[in-house]
């Protein structure tokens, strides 16, 4: 019976110990407000400090003037053995056992200004007290700071709407109890707790409503038409408590002796006397102890299926996240390894058409070169005009005699010249798509998005690389031009000769220097410029394929590989440096899904005692 209450006692110290106290504050989903718990709710001077007080048979709450609780105070309580000395703890101070309340209060009020400073703000972060006594039931409620309070000095202007919604963003959880404290002596209309309570609970199914003060109503009076439920209906019986009055506290009246003058106050009142085994502040915590342990019950199966899909959820996550990095660097060496493999991978799949980027290479193989190469200004350079010119400038004082072998070769040398744009540009423009492919691969590495450092590092020397291929590229492209130049082809020409023989034969009186005979000698130079083209248009892409594709897939990051391998720990740790964010993030979530684990272990433990 009093397993489940402790089992949700300790995952709630779990989740405060990960920083899980709900509220939503942390990205990550809260396991706390999944808890079934009773809050604690009360406006100015309800009693609810001295409910509290009741309850648990101590005095050790801090009072005075102004917004005194600041931060939520989770109090367990644990029944012992009857004839054990009550004593408490704190979870932020688990190996000190308290025996003496009244250092209980100081602490309470020393860890409360430990978070929220001196200025007397507030704080979501909830302080963990364990009281263990013979005189309390086994009960969690939580001690929220007071309703419409006034800020004194020093408290900021905003602190009473602060403390509204963080009261709110406990009591609108559907697993809250709403344990509201409202004074028999004010018109419950203008309860606090009880206007909150309809709020966020309009249907009363999860509000509990304790009447303090029955004993300062106005004589002639009494509370009847509330505690009977007439005047403001709840799913739950209403139960009045009379507490210890300023003046008693004032002499320190024994907790023990208030609980007797309580029993005796409802057996011997002519108005409550009939309800006397229903009132009183140990009736109060009986019934919530029993109230608790049947919610926490029914909510067991929900609790452990989010408990299951968040601990899927983090291990998901904590996968994308990666492993944490190693310390040594033989360890960091391999990491990094391990990734620029997979970013080689990546990288020759877009290059052998598993990604889309080769197919952008064949592209300027198949299209760009050979219409650049088409569009080159040959007309231009072997009008009439230009051939005349040149060939009269080769042959100088003496006209050539058969043949303008001069004037051939300058205006094919001339016409050669202008292929070198193409071959240039096609280079460019391959080292512009690898340069591309290796920005995608980068990007597409998973396990490279946790290493900023490491990807600039890669980039830089993959580009580095494919630099070097440009120039070699470059170099070669256009020594495949020069060739041209270097040596014509002579069977071209005896073919010509052959060619042009016949035709003089046919027709004898060809004019040696007459117009026809440039036109004929331009029309040479095109068919052999044009056999030179369609040669290009081949052997430049092996030559670009050669020494930038085939290089940047064989031997991309063979500089990088052997400047790692010189590399010592602190320049391997540097590369590793993960994003902080990440790293703290992989922190929270291993710390979460720890809590999840062991609540759920704790869970099927205490469902499977049963
Ligand atoms: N006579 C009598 N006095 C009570 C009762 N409950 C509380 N008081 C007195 O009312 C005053 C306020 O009680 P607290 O328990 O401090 O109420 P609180 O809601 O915690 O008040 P804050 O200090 O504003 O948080 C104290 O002087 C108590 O002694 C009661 O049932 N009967």
């Amino acid at each position: 019976m009093e397993s489940l209450i402790l089992l949700v006692n300790t995952i709630q110290r779990a989740c405060t110990t990960v920083g899980d106290y709900g509220g939503g504050n942390n990205a990550l989903s809260s396991l706390w407000e999944a808890l079934p718990s009773v809050a604690v709710v009360g406006g100015q001077s309800s009693g609810k400090s001295s409910v509290l007080e009741s309850i648990v048979g101590r005095d050790f709450l801090p009072r005075g003037s102004g917004i005194v609780t600041r931060r939520p105070l989770v109090l367990q309580l644990h029944k012992t053995e009857n004839g054990t000395e009550d004593y408490a703890e704190f979870l932020h101070l688990t190996k000190k056992k308290f025996t003496n309340f009244s250092l209980v209060r100081k602490e309470i009020e020393d860890e409360t200004d430990r978070i929220t400073g001196k200025n007397k703000q507030i704080s979501p972060i909830p302080i963990h007290l364990s009281i263990y006594s013979p005189n309390v039931v086994n009960l969690t409620l939580i001690d929220l700071p007071g309703l419409t309070k006034v800020a004194v000095e020093g408290q900021p202007e905003t602190i009473v709407e602060d403390i509204e919604s963080m009261v709110r963003s406990y009591v609108e959880k559907p697993n809250c109890l709403i344990l509201a404290i409202s004074p028999a002596n004010q018109d419950i209309a203008t309860s606090d707790a009880m206007k909150l309570a309809k709020e966020v609970d309009p249907t009363g199914d999860r509000t509990f409503g304790v009447l303090t003060k029955l004993d300062l109503m106005d004589k002639g009076t009494n509370a009847l038409d509330v505690i009977e439920g007439r005047s403001y209906r709840l799913q739950y019986p209403w139960v009045g408590i009379v507490n210890r009055s300023q003046a008693d506290i004032n002499k320190n009246v024994d907790m023990m002796v208030a609980r007797r003058k309580e029993r005796e106050y409802f057996e011997t009142s002519p108005d409550y006397g009939h309800l006397a085994t229903r009132m009183g502040s140990e009736y109060l915590a009986k019934l919530l102890s029993k109230l608790l342990e049947s919610v926490i019950r029914s909510r067991i199966p929900s609790i452990l299926s989010l408990i299951n899909n968040n601990i899927e959820e983090l291990e998901r996550e904590l996968d994308q996240l990666g492993r944490p990095v190693a310390i040594d660097a033989g360890a960091q060496l391999y990491t990094i390894l391990g990734m620029c493999r997979a970013f080689e991978k990546i990288f020759k799949e877009h290059l052998d058409g598993g990604r889309p980027g080769g197919a952008r290479i064949y592209g300027i193989f198949d299209y760009n070169l050979p219409t650049a190469i088409k569009k080159l200004p040959f007309d231009r350079h072997l009008s009439l005009q230009s051939v005349k010119k040149i060939v009269s400038e080769s042959d100088g004082y003496q006209p050539h005699l058969i043949a303008p072998e001069l004037g051939y070769r300058r205006l094919i040398e001339g016409s050669l010249n202008h292929f070198r744009g193409p071959a240039e540009a096609s280079v460019n423009a391959v080292h512009f798509i690898l340069k591309e492919l290796v920005r995608k691969a980068i990007a597409e590495t998973e396990e490279l998005k946790r290493f900023p450092s490491l990807q600039i590092e890669l980039v830089a020397a993959a580009n580095s690389s494919l630099d070097k291929f440009r120039e070699e590229s470059m170099k070669s492209v256009l020594r495949l031009v020069d060739m041209e130049s270097s040596y014509l082809t002579v069977d071209f020409f005896r073919k010509l000769h052959i060619e042009s023989q016949n035709v003089s034969l046919s027709s004898p009186t060809t004019d040696q220097y007459g117009e026809g005979q440039f036109r004929k000698i331009a029309s040479n130079v095109a068919s052999y410029i044009k056999m030179v083209a369609e040669t290009l248009v081949n052997t430049i892409p092996k030559a670009v394929v050669h020494c930038q594709v085939r290089q940047a897939k064989l031997s991309l990051l063979n500089y990088f590989y052997a400047q790692m391998s010189q590399s010592q720990g602190k320049r391997l740790g540097q590369l590793l440096d993960e994003n902080p964010a990440l790293m703290e993030r992989r922190v929270q979530c291993a710390k979460r899904l720890e809590l999840y684990k062991k609540a759920r272990d704790e869970i099927d433990a205490a469902v499977w005692v049963r």
